[in-house]
């Protein structure tokens, strides 16, 4: 299929500048990663998202915003049914290290999720779809704040997505741990169950030299982080799975004073939502006993929650039996993961499925040097287009 624009790059190599011709998406994926911006500060990314669907043939095409993300409905030719297709569109706080020409210029923020991906490969779908419609309508959700505090949730309770309610949505996320030119999915569970975890510690500072008069709450905080880990090691069957992940400390002011306020900022993962709450359970009964033994305040906040991501059995295995048939896709089929996704709220009661998209990167998800394989970005673009003419039509 033809791609109905084309991008020049100029690029300098020891002094010598010349013109290369690159996919029009890997472009575009290139523009986006530029500019990472957080969960439902999207302003860039919408505006630059806008530009390109209204460059678009507009005849079949009607487009509305909300918040900081994207509605797009393809007008089928004759319609029985509406497939909805969902890109997430935000980065991650995290400072790029990848020495990338074109790499973020929001400094501190980056794509390291791959929704620099999901966005140029939508807008690809998006255009073929356009170029040469199928018969059911499409529904493109460009969604913000997938990494928090979750965007689905109410683009789903919004307005418009009570008019334009699809019968079946699918969505993609990239793989750097699966080889190029793969498709990864299963049936049922694909993604856990997620909650944050935000535990903040107030006590009595003092002179460093004074432990004696105070309550130290850096030495709480730390006892707190250690004793989480025997909720998974003791507290959770061992054939069932949870993680709890503490990614960042604060606390204190200076070096030698001793710390009146520290904070935990965490995430839970399970397989289920009957362990989900036998973790909280338990984290609530730790952190009362630091909060006694440690003479301290403590609060806890769970922040954003997301639902499970639980693939449609039987829409999931028709698309993995039609990747099957595809000459230039491999299809994998995978266990489930402890990532989370808010697509987990699309698909609870609207069937549907997510998967993987190979991309193989040395560096995985959320790291400050993930280089996804850009030719993964057409193997994309190709594979759900071909989907959704088989699908839909
Ligand atoms: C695919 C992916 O990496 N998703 C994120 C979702 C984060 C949800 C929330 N902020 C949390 O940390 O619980 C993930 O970290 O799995």
């Amino acid at each position: 299929m033809d791609l109905i624009i084309h991008a020049s790059i100029i690029s300098i190599r020891n002094g010598v500048s010349m013109m290369v011709t690159i996919n029009p998406f890997v472009k575009i994926r290139r523009d986006l990663h530029q500019i990472p911006e957080l969960g439902f500060k999207e302003f860039k990314t919408q505006s630059y998202l806008l530009e390109y669907i209204r460059s678009l043939p507009q005849e079949r095409i009607e487009i509305k915003t909300w918040e900081t993300g994207i509605f797009v409905k393809v007008n089928g030719t004759a319609p029985t049914k509406m497939i909805g297709y969902r890109a997430d569109i935000d980065g991650l706080p995290i400072v790029e290290e990848t020495g990338y020409e074109f790499r973020s210029l929001h400094v501190g923020q980056m794509h390291a999720c791959g929704h620099d991906f999901h966005m140029s490969i939508a807008l690809g779908v998006l255009t073929n779809m356009v170029q040469t419609p199928i018969k059911d309508d499409l529904l493109f959700i460009f969604q913000p704040a997938e990494e928090g505090p979750g965007g689905a949730l109410p683009m789903l309770q919004s307005d418009i997505m009570k008019h334009w309610n699809p019968d079946i949505i699918i969505g993609l996320h990239i793989a750097p741990e699966q080889p190029l030119g793969t498709i990864a999915t299963k049936e049922g569970l694909l993604f856990a169950n997620t909650s944050e975890l935000f535990i903040d510690f107030v006590g009595k500072g003092g002179h460093a030299a004074y432990p004696h008069q105070t309550n130290d709450m850096i030495i709480a905080a730390c006892s707190l982080v250690t004793q989480l880990q025997s909720i998974i090691s003791r507290n959770v069957d061992p054939l069932d799975s949870a993680v709890i992940t503490i990614g960042k400390i604060t606390g204190g002011t200076v070096q030698n004073v001793i710390a009146e306020n520290a904070r935990l900022e965490g995430t839970i993962r399970t397989l289920s939502v009957d362990s989900m709450l036998k973790v909280k359970e338990r984290i609530e009964s730790l952190v009362k006993g630091v909060e006694v033994g440690y003479q301290c305040k403590t609060s806890i906040d769970y922040g954003a929650m997301y639902h499970q991501v639980f693939n449609h059995e039987y829409l999931t295995r028709e698309f993995m039996d039609f990747i099957e048939t595809q000459p230039n896709i491999h299809l994998i089929e995978c266990r489930e993961a402890m990532t989370g996704e808010d697509f987990g709220y699309m698909i609870k009661d609207t069937p549907g499925f997510m998967f993987w998209l190979g991309v193989e990167s040395d560096y995985g998800l959320h790291h400050s040097k993930l280089m996804p394989n850009e030719s993964a970005i057409d193997l994309g673009i190709q594979a759900i287009t071909k989907y959704l003419q088989f699908k839909g039509n």
